[in-house]
């Protein structure tokens, strides 16, 4: 017979064992549940909760699809929108994110408070001054009145969606805690059941134990998806209060780079840095918040069964480890602040290699492009690799710290009471045998409990101590914002000096809009905004003309003597020292840049820029227009090349130099200002569509300065401004005596023309008379002295 149980490798023993368990088992099936324990409340109340709260985001979420469903058959606009936004009468902003076919995510950007600006600028602007006051006081730490500042943006007031996630994240803090509470006793007594080999509390405390084990998982994951959710909304109320100085009428975007502060790669700041202190801070309050807790809760805890002495030594302990450790600690905001700095070098020299991959190109730029990217790289990897080096001596000096030096304490500490029981046993001659092994089990629970607590404790001690290099991490971060912000503060303020030492009163020009005769300059000035102010030597002197309606300026310079730096103080960009402007409302001047951008996005967007999609139809504008206009400026073939105006492309790259200057042009038609600032605009197009194009303009009334180098534009204006360096002329091209000597000059050009075709016809016979072809033609005489000038 074969034997079975051989064959399977166990003992009649074995199996014998097998069964009694199986038998053990059956009979704990017969076990009492207590169903107001707390581990089945906690049990129910979870999936009570979580169920409750499913059935409120299905609701919700069903409302909101309703609601969206509602908009987008209200809003019925045609597909492929790629976004619009348009401002609500109550200030907002409605941006319309196109999702799928004719339907839309509708995001509402609430309005900018001003008045929190204006008030919020102050505490950044004095917080210098009172930092070097403060400074002398013990209570004062600069990273935490930072963090104190900066907390107005994260959380503007008590009644707020981040304090409901923030009061949430603390109660599952506590909640954490409490039940690893209940998981150490549980512990503890399931190692009592498994000595005592009580088999059926055994079972029932594990029954326990999986019950507990939902909460305490369901409690975890709340802590971290609350993190990510403060850390997402921290960072969306940052940035929106970041754009909203960064990208309004103040144009902070491009002034910043005025200041001359030292913030560079701003990009930088606004997208890394901005993100990393949220998920910082967010990150070191559970990490802080759950071990602080803990400590708190444990010790409490702790100090019924080990007595105070025992925690006052621990706590003596740890803050001895905390200030050795401190002490210890590297300058890690320092280094993390330096290597997103390192980082953002690197990033940029990729976006420009990237950005003019084909100017590059050409040039065969690839060498060059490599070393300074190498040297970029080089730089960032010494700084990592000292950074690593610097953490690995630390995480030594930690871990033996804190991980082993503060556990060995906990082993004394959870051994006290059972080793002085041993010694001084309260009724030892008394005891019994049995009752000798029930103690024996009481302390073992014990023990198991008190070791368990006290590992914890260690653990969150230990974490608080891992922290400071998350706190030291944090001040970096905080550091890059908080000046990210003061210099915003600093340029966004009507009171900007563009980093001029002399301060406002240095700009004492006068500039009135809304002028409706055409525009006028009255001894202005053309200074570069540095820090010397308007001390500083000007490219224009003086300047002063006016231009009235439907009369056109040509300004007439060589490189660099200050044409565009003309329409850079119309356009409010460059301070104005001196003088006085009047202009037109800022809506009816366009300015056409020496660059021409495009934006990303369809073809659309590049006509009708800087518009919106929904501002187009609100004007009253479709598709149609659109392509009248690309008719215009002859470049309808456009749109039969790329289908529709939904194509989107990087036009940059698509269109050719004249064809981006064409599309520069349809935006003034479609912009209709009153005057259009045309800086070298029409310098890659041919001449007779220069011609078209200025006839175009002139034909729809469009005032239009152009600033060149060329004076045959002179022909399509009434005014020529020519800056040099000494004085600026200016002449009136319809004045009598002006229009008879361009009529001389036409004369004169026309004469030598005719001359031109005569030499012509003189050159083709000198070839035919070379050739041998006209023999009976005699050598052709030239007469030198009426040579024109003309490339040979
Ligand atoms: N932000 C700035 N900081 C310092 N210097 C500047 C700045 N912007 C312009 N400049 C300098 O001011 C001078 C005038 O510049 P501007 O662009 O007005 O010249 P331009 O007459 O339009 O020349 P071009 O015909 O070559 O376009 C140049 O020497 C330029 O280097």
């Amino acid at each position: 017979m074969i034997n079975m149980s051989r064959l399977a490798g166990y003992s009649r023993q074995d199996i014998r064992n097998i069964v009694l368990l199986l038998k053990q088992a059956y009979q704990t099936s017969n076990l009492t549940i207590n169903y107001q324990s707390r581990p089945v409340v906690l049990f129910l109340g979870t999936l009570i909760s979580t169920f409750g709260l499913g059935v409120v985001f299905t609701i919700r979420s069903a409302l909101n699809k309703y609601k969206e469903h509602v908009t987008n058959r209200r809003l019925n606009r045609p597909n492929l929108i790629r976004q619009s936004s348009t401002v609500l009468k109550n200030g907002s902003r409605e941006i319309l994110i196109p999702k799928g076919k004719n339907s839309f995510t509708r995001i509402i950007i609430p309005k900018p408070s001003l008045d929190q600006y204006a008030a919020d600028k102050y505490l950044y602007k004095d917080f210098v001054t009172q930092q070097k006051y403060l400074q002398k006081t013990i209570f004062n730490s600069k990273f935490l009145n930072q963090i104190a500042i900066i907390w107005r943006i994260l959380i503007p007031k008590f009644n707020n969606k981040n304090t409901s996630l923030l009061l949430s994240q603390c109660f599952f803090l506590i909640l954490r805690t409490w039940l690893s509470l209940l998981v150490a006793k549980l512990d503890g007594q399931l190692v009592k059941n498994l000595i005592g080999g009580n088999g059926k509390k055994f079972a029932r405390d594990l029954i326990y134990w999986l019950l507990i084990a939902f909460p305490a998982s369901y409690t975890n994951a709340a802590i971290k998806y609350l993190e990510n959710r403060l850390a997402l909304s921290f960072r969306t109320n940052l940035t929106r209060y970041i754009h909203d100085m960064y990208l309004d009428n103040v144009m902070a975007y491009y002034k910043i780079s005025l200041n001359g502060s030292d913030i560079e790669n701003i990009d930088q700041y606004i997208t890394n840095d901005v993100t990393r202190f949220c998920e910082s801070i967010c990150g070191l309050f559970s990490s802080m918040g759950k071990p602080f807790v803990d400590l708190i809760f444990f010790s409490v805890y702790l100090r019924d069964n080990l007595g105070t002495g025992a925690i006052v030594g621990i706590f003596t302990n740890y803050f001895i480890t905390a200030m050795l450790l401190k002490k210890a600690t590297p300058k890690f905001g320092k280094l993390s602040s330096e290597k997103t700095h390192l980082e953002g070098q690197y990033f940029n020299q990729h976006l420009n290699l990237m950005t003019n991959s084909e100017e590059i190109g050409f040039y065969k730029g690839s060498v060059i492009e490599k070393t300074k990217l190498s040297e970029s790289f080089g730089r960032l990897y010494k700084h990592l690799g000292k950074e690593t080096n610097i953490s690995f001596y630390y995480s030594v000096l930690e871990d033996y710290v804190l991980k082993y030096t503060w556990s060995a304490w906990g082993y004394i500490f959870a051994g006290l009471p059972v080793f002085l029981d041993e010694l001084w046993p309260a009724d030892k001659k008394d005891q019994s045998e049995k009752s000798k092994e029930v103690n024996q089990r009481q302390n073992m629970r014990q023990f198991i409990i008190n070791k368990r607590l006290m590992l914890s404790l260690a653990d969150a001690g230990s974490r608080l101590m891992y922290s400071i290099k998350d706190v030291s991490e944090l001040t970096g971060y905080t550091e890059r914002v908080f000046n990210l912000l003061t210099q915003l503060h600093k340029v966004h303020s009507p009171r900007f000096d563009f980093g001029s030492e002399l301060g406002i009163k240095d700009i004492r020009g006068t500039i009135q809009k809304n002028y409706q005769n055409g525009i006028r300059f009255e001894h202005i000035p053309v200074i570069i905004p540095s820090k010397e102010g308007s001390e500083n030597e000007p490219l224009i002197k003086d300047l002063s003309f006016l231009v009235s309606h439907n009369k056109n300026l040509l300004i007439l310079g060589a490189n660099g003597c200050g044409k565009t730096s003309i329409a850079r103080i119309i356009a409010g960009l460059w301070p104005l020292y001196r003088g006085l402007l009047s202009k037109p409302d800022d809506d009816d001047i366009f300015y056409l840049p020496q660059k021409a951008y495009f934006t990303t996005g369809n073809l659309r967007d590049q006509i009708i820029y800087p518009h919106s999609y929904s501002d187009m139809l609100e004007m009253g504008y479709n598709d149609d227009y659109l392509y009248h206009i690309l008719r215009e400026v002859k470049l309808e073939y456009l749109l039969k090349r790329e289908g529709n105006f939904n194509v989107v492309k990087d036009w940059k790259d698509v269109l050719s130099g004249g064809e981006k200057q064409r599309m520069s042009l349809a935006r003034v038609l479609f912009k209709k200002p009153k005057l259009v600032i045309l800086d070298e605009s029409t310098n890659a197009v041919s001449t007779d569509v220069e011609d078209y194009l200025f006839e175009l303009l002139q034909r729809k009334s469009i005032t239009f300065i152009t600033l060149s180098h060329r004076p045959l534009l002179m022909k399509y204006h009434d005014y020529i401004m020519e800056i040099d360096q000494e004085e600026t002329k200016f002449h009136d091209l319809t004045s009598e005596e002006n229009l008879k000597s361009i009529d001389n000059e036409i004369n004169d050009i026309q004469a030598k023309l005719s001359q031109v075709e005569k030499w012509e016809k003189r050159l083709a016979d000198i070839e035919l008379y070379l050739d041998g072809k006209y023999d009976d033609i005699k050598e052709p005489q030239v007469d030198n002295s009426k040579k024109p000038m003309i490339g040979v």
